[in-house]
């Protein structure tokens, strides 16, 4: 039996029994999408204060650093009280958006003097690659969000082509230059990061760059036009002058540092009949093949260990936030008898 017409095109898409990640994505993309509907959706939002792309945070009694989340009154009462224009609310860019359905923004208030806005919101701004680590799961990756898409629209006011300013929506989902009709979108960079395994020992190297002792799976950006497949390939072999016989994926972490990378993480194998390392000394200081017993050491250790004069370098991998860490842990965890 037919259903009445209304019933079939019911447009009220919040009121169909979606699951509620699905009702929440569809929000979000709406909230995105929809000026309208984001400064709603910004007027009961959560915002997260940046200054000059440090994120604010506060420290708790017991020493533990959050990422507070101002409600959008309490961000307009600092505004005024600083006697800065409340229209600046309107800078605030789209994150992401709560499992309560509320929608989370990030606003730099750069040009406002940063001790000010810090005695009001009981707060410190830290460099991100600081907070990162001083905040947990899921505040870390909210903050090097919120920061990624803060710095990408600082650094696209103008279109690449006409060297005219762009025009962002309100979510700041975009920017688009009215001359060229180009539309920009907030970028990643792919990076296929890899551990290598022969499969007795895993293969870790070290960047000049890095702090003395720390060894982490090898990673290179996607060159245009590759697969991931072919990055790990082409890496592995310039770095190290390895070849790869076999790829799994593992997972993917958005990285802020030092620019916005995607990171997609593999394990792979190469031949235990051909595991010669013949480092590339341009990309990488050191590289070598690691046995079970050294990672597992290296895993326990949670801080960078002291340089103690006369004693031999500590070995030590990433910290848990960077997926250099879940891919040698995998290992780690896979092997141990
Ligand atoms: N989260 C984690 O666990 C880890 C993250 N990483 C991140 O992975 C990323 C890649 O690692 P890395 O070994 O340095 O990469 P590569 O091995 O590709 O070497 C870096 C080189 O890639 C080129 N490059 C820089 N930026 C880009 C870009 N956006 N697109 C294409 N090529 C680029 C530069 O070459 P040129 O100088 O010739 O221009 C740079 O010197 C780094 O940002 C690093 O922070 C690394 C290890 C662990
Ligand atoms: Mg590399």
């Amino acid at each position: 039996m037919l259903q009445p017409l209304k019933i079939l095109f019911r447009t009220n898409w919040m009121s169909r029994s979606y699951s509620s990640y699905v009702s929440r994505m569809r929000y979000l993309n709406r909230i995105k999408e929809d000026d309208e509907v984001c400064q709603t959706a910004l007027q009961s939002g959560d915002i997260f204060l940046f200054h000059k792309l440090a994120p604010l945070l506060q420290q708790t009694g017991s020493g533990i650093y959050q990422f507070p989340a101002l409600q959008a009154e309490d961000v307009k009462g600092i505004l005024e009280n600083l006697g800065e224009d409340k229209e600046m609310m309107k800078d605030s860019v789209l994150i992401n958006c709560t499992k309560q359905n509320k929608a989370q923004f990030c606003l730099d208030v750069g040009s406002i003097e940063q001790s000010a806005v810090e005695n009001l919101c009981g707060g410190t701004f830290i460099d991100l690659r600081k907070a990162f680590f001083l905040l947990r799961e899921p505040e870390a990756p909210l903050a090097s969000r919120g920061q990624a898409l803060l710095r990408w629209h600082q650094t696209n006011v103008f279109c690449s082509s006409t060297g005219q300013p762009t025009h962002r929506n309100q979510s700041g989902s975009q920017r688009v230059c009215l001359s060229s009709g180009i539309t920009y979108y907030p970028k990643m960079s792919p990076v296929v990061i890899t551990l290598v395994s022969d499969g007795k020992r895993c293969l870790l190297g070290r960047q000049a760059t890095f702090p003395q002792g720390m060894y982490s799976a090898l990673a290179g950006f996607c060159d245009m036009g590759e697969t991931m497949e072919e990055t790990l390939c082409r890496e592995i072999a310039e770095e190290v002058g390895l070849e790869v016989e076999s790829i799994r994926y593992s997972g993917s972490q958005h990285w802020p540092f030092p620019q916005s990378s995607l990171m997609v993480a593999c394990h792979a194998t190469v031949n235990p009949d051909n595991t010669q390392i013949r480092l590339d000394t341009m990309e990488l200081e050191d590289a070598r093949w690691f046995s079970l017993e050294e990672v597992q050491e290296a895993l326990k250790i949670k801080t960078p260990p002291r340089k103690n004069e006369g004693q031999p370098t500590v070995f030590w991998v990433p910290p848990n936030h960077a997926i250099a860490n879940r891919l040698i842990q995998e290992w780690a965890n896979q092997l141990q008898p």
